[in-house]
């Protein structure tokens, strides 16, 4: 396994000066657009890695299925699909042209920008910092890493730069979507965007949706139910706009974010997180695209 994922470090290196650093949120352009690191992880509890490995990177848009999968513990189906849909919606991340366009102005799905931030608004608790605690314990029990945490420095320059987002905040307040606080539903997606982890905890995340909802140490964190509607959404939505390509050229339920990273989940496999921050222009890490190919042929991992 170790020379795989050098070989697929080798092969994806040469394409990483084609991307670019997303700029949009200016804390993320500080990161080494050269950096790759590569960490899979199997039901067997091996842990291999490669690269920087060790880099710590904000995980962005890969906490959108974590935070899905924590509103389905709080919540039924119906009420989570009464505020996002279940398709794909075949525009960019941040797009707010549907909300517009197509009445009711539901989010297209749970990991558009506009679908996050729906979820966000209902995660249970008395107050941001309540729902702040939940949100990180959850992540910690699903990477089974208890010093995961926010890096205040994302966070902040998040918080103020996040004007399109907050557009959509006020748009889905104004069609009865969020029906608590905006600024604090924004505040909690910008906190949940900015937690800090390593391509290892993306991998431990990825294999306990790749068990059905159990996690590394063997404890069940999320039933069989939710694992898989949860995969589902990976599967269809996980590459914004890329994610039919990606299905052909992979066909792995992932998810990526700006960041950098991919999380990847391969069921009764493998969970396997990738870094490489040079991102193409739909907002997919480059680096981890090439790797993620080349480890799916070379193991076939593709579930179709
Ligand atoms: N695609 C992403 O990773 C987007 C997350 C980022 N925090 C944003 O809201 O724009």
């Amino acid at each position: 396994m170790n020379d795989i994922l050098n070989q697929a470090i080798q092969i994806a290196k040469p394409n990483l000066s084609k991307g670019k650093l997303a700029d949009y949120i200016p804390e993320l352009t500080k990161s080494n657009p050269q950096n790759i690191g590569i960490c899979i992880v199997d039901l067997e509890k091996n842990i291999y890695e490669a690269g920087d490995s060790n880099v710590k990177f904000t995980i962005q848009s890969v906490s959108k299925p974590i935070m899905l999968a924590l509103a389905l513990l709080e919540y039924d189906e119906e009420k989570i699909f009464s505020k996002v849909g279940k398709e794909p919606s075949g525009d960019p991340f941040n797009s707010y042209m549907k909300l517009e366009i197509v009445k009711p102005s539901k989010p297209y799905n749970p990991f558009i920008n506009a679908g996050a931030i729906a979820i966000a608004s209902i995660i249970k608790g008395e107050n941001l910092q309540e729902k702040e605690n939940k949100i990180l314990d959850f992540f910690r029990k699903m990477a089974c890493n208890p010093d995961i945490s926010i890096n205040d420095s994302v966070y902040k320059s998040e918080k103020e730069t996040g004007h399109r987002n907050r557009a959509i905040g006020h748009i889905l307040k104004n069609e009865g979507i969020i029906e608590g606080d905006v600024e604090e539903t924004l505040d909690l997606y910008f906190k949940q965007c900015s937690i800090e982890v390593t391509v290892k905890d993306l991998a431990l995340m990825g294999l306990c949706l790749a068990q059905n909802g159990i996690n590394y140490n063997g404890e069940r964190i999320l039933d069989e139910k939710i694992s898989k509607i949860v995969k589902a959404f990976m599967f269809t939505c996980g590459m914004y706009d890329e994610s039919g390509e990606y299905a052909i050229n992979v066909g792995i339920p992932s998810k990526s974010g700006v960041g950098g990273g991919i999380m990847a989940s391969v069921p009764f496999k493998y969970g396997i997180g990738t870094y490489s921050p040079s991102l193409d222009c739909k907002g997919n890490s480059i680096g981890g695209l090439d790797m993620l190919k080349f480890i799916s042929e070379k193991l076939n991992l593709s579930i179709l």
